[in-house]
């Protein structure tokens, strides 16, 4: 019955009018949208009240469109009856136990459900006895202030840089080895199971979300076996959950343990389900994109017994689902591949095959016959004296991750990367009329979402007879005169620029999804503002920019490196280090700023702000709409019927600018 459900069905979306009718492939996104009511009412995610009546409203109507498929789920015992439901909510909407108690306060009349009904397709002509009388769908608003996306940004799919090992370097343990090395840490290191479980967990969730976006309305079963691998499963559909995905869990063998009760109870306060064996569909990936075994661990040995056997025929049957190659399912097992010799690997050679393995503490032998593409490294714990005793090399972790990507990189059909956009509608009338005041918003907002290097930018020159390069350099300045960088005046860009004073800059803030073009003609900013800025740099800048004739070949980086030196001595008595002739700034004045912000399917928003030369005004084309404006030194504005009454009008011109929005 759950395999007929396609919530795909019933999705219908309208751009032009900017309202969405409710469709649970909308639901991973909809704690991030505001919901208008169709009572009119609207709400933000931060009202609880609201919010919570929102999400009701959805279930209701997600219940009543099962319902009016499926009639009363005839044959289904009322137990069944609420176990696919309890799925269906699950799937939909994650956590429901904050908002379901105010399901008793909602009444809506039979006039609105029906009226409701006939735009959305749900028949009410025969209403089942069960169908609730207060159904409805909503509209949704895909419009909410950016600051809202900067309190909790997406999660986005990132690599973590290959470890820097080859996989020989890297040591694979034996079952013994592993288990003295679990002894060693919760014996004489002092470390709990509750704490290396949580660890190892957090690894767990950490790598799935360096490789699975969760906001994809990600759906996540993690089947947990008897021992401290499934304790694993359970520690990481709990963060997995906190991450954004939608988890569900099947444990068949509990253990009675405080440790594991414990982490039972934490998942169930977070409403996450619990399916049994016989809830799971024959075929996973029905109703899941992602399967994680967690299984069996280092202690695994002999054959699988049931339920076990069968739940790990299941998902090595998935290895034969065409659908698997084509789309982003994925078996994930933790530390072992389930059913796998801890050191043999797959002997039968027909067991699971998982796309990725998280190993934990250090890959044991059997890693060594993965083949998947995606092979991390978790168990951030292990302290030098274990490493010294056992010979272990291992990666270093990045920064402050809690995972490391080990093995060969993945291969990629670079025709089929792509992202699918979600962000905040660009509208025209958010837009400021000055590009700069518009650019510094958005700047600002690069910074506050922690992006690296938000001032990067792709600076494109050409030469007199049109060869264009392009290359990285930082934003040291903008305001009302224009953007400025510093460089070598004996550099290939300046070369450019003094046969061709026009440039191009491109910022490129990934993570939010947006772009700003710049174009437009380039001039040396004074030698008091390089001077000044020059010696604001680090004193080992200072002597970089002195020392390197950029763009000039050296007869070896010794040569660098000696003139560093002997600068650097020269200068030892921390006396000031003269700007020299050939280094300092130069300045964009923009004719171009373009304004892009990716959405989704390709449906971007383009807001082009041109200067208009001469002219001291604002020219608006707003949705059809043209409007000419005078833009005052002081920043006013008045209002002129066409651009050549502006002409004359305005004695002093700063710089001028017009909108055009795309769509
Ligand atoms: N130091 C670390 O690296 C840490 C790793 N962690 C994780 O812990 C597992 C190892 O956990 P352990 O509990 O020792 O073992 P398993 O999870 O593999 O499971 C043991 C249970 O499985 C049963 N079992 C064994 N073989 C079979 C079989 N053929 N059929 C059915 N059941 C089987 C076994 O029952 P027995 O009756 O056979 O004893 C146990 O009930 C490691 O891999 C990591 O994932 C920690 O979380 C953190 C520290
Ligand atoms: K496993």
């Amino acid at each position: 019955m759950l395999a007929a459900f396609e919530p795909k069905d019933f999705t219908r979306h309208s751009r032009s009018s900017r309202v969405q009718t409710c469709s649970p492939l909308l639901f991973g996104g909809l704690r991030r949208m505001r919901v208008l009511l169709t009572t009119g009412e609207t709400c933000e995610p931060d009202n609880n009240v609201a919010w919570g009546r929102a999400k009701l409203l959805i279930i209701f109507f997600f219940e009543a469109k099962l319902i009016t498929q499926h009639g009363n789920f005839d044959g289904s015992s009322p137990e069944k009856k609420k176990r696919e439901m309890q799925i269906l909510r699950s799937r939909a909407l994650g956590s429901t136990s904050s908002w379901l108690p105010l399901a008793t306060k909602l009444l809506i009349p039979q006039s609105t459900a029906s009226a409701v009904a006939a735009g959305t397709g749900v028949s009410t002509s025969a209403p089942s006895p069960e169908l609730p009388n207060h159904y409805f769908p909503l509209s949704i608003v895909r419009r909410r202030p950016y600051s809202s996306f900067l309190r909790s940004p997406p999660l986005r799919r990132r690599f973590s840089p290959l470890a820097d090992m080859g996989d020989e370097r890297i040591s694979y343990l034996s079952q013994r080895e592993a288990v003295e090395i679990d002894g060693i840490l919760m014996g004489s290191l002092g470390f709990s199971v509750d704490q290396l479980m949580e660890l190892a967990g957090l690894s767990v969730a950490s790598s799935i979300s360096e490789v699975y976006n969760s906001n994809d309305n990600c759906r996540i079963l993690v089947l947990c076996g008897p021992g401290n691998n499934g304790g694993d499963g359970l520690v990481a559909a709990r963060h997995l959950y906190h991450f954004g995905y939608q988890t569900c869990i099947c444990y068949p063998k509990r253990t009675d343990k405080p440790l594991y009760s414990g982490l039972v109870t934490q998942l169930e306060s977070l409403s996450i389900p619990f399916l049994s064996v016989e809830d799971l569909p024959q075929n996973l990936f029905d109703n899941f994109d992602i399967i994680i075994d967690a299984i069996f661990g280092f202690s695994f040995h002999g054959a699988p017994r049931p339920p076990f056997d069968d739940l790990i025929r299941r998902i090595a049957s998935l290895n034969y689902i065409d659908i698997k190659s084509q789309s982003s399912h994925a078996v994930i097992s933790v530390d072992i591949p389930s059913g796998w010799h801890v050191e043999e690997g797959d002997i039968s050679g027909d067991g699971i095959k998982p796309d990725m393995l998280v190993s934990l503490t250090a890959p044991k032998l059997c890693a060594r016959k993965f083949t998947g593409p995606h092979h991390f490294l978790g168990g951030r714990f292990v302290p030098p004296s274990i490493k010294d005793k056992f010979g272990l090399q291992l990666p270093p972790y990045p920064g402050t991750s809690m995972c490391v990507r080990i093995g060969k990189p993945p291969s990629v059909v670079i025709s089929a990367l792509r992202e699918n956009y979600v962000s905040p509608e660009f509208l025209e009338n958010e837009v400021s009329a000055d590009p700069i005041d518009q650019f510094t918003k958005w700047f600002d907002e690069a910074v506050a979402a922690g992006l690296r290097e938000p001032n990067a930018m792709a600076l494109s020159t050409s030469s007199k007879d049109g060869k264009i390069s392009s290359r990285i350099v930082l934003l040291k300045g903008v305001d009302k005169e224009g953007f400025v960088w510093y460089t070598n005046y004996g550099s290939r860009k300046a070369q450019d620029l003094s046969e061709n004073p026009f440039a191009a800059l491109l910022f490129h803030w990934n993570s939010l999804n947006r772009q700003v073009r710049v174009e437009g003609s380039v001039g040396k900013v004074s030698f008091e503002e390089s001077d000044k800025y020059f010696h604001s740099r680090p004193r080992g800048s200072q002597l970089g920019a002195v020392v390197s004739k950029q763009s000039t070949p050296l007869t070896g980086r010794d040569v660098l490196h000696d003139a560093y030196r002997e600068l650097d001595a020269k200068y030892a008595d921390g006396g000031v280090i003269p700007k020299p002739d050939y280094w300092g700034g130069y300045r964009l004045k923009p004719n171009l700023v373009e304004f892009w912000q990716g959405q989704t399917s390709r449906l971007h928003d383009r807001s082009n702000l041109c200067a208009a030369p001469r002219f001291n005004s604002v020219l608006s084309e707003r949705g059809g709409r043209k409007e000419l404006m005078a833009y005052s030194k002081a920043g006013s504005m008045t209002s002129f019927p066409s651009l050549s009454s502006i002409e004359g009008t305005i004695p002093d011109p700063l710089y001028c600018f017009y909108s055009i929005f795309y769509y």
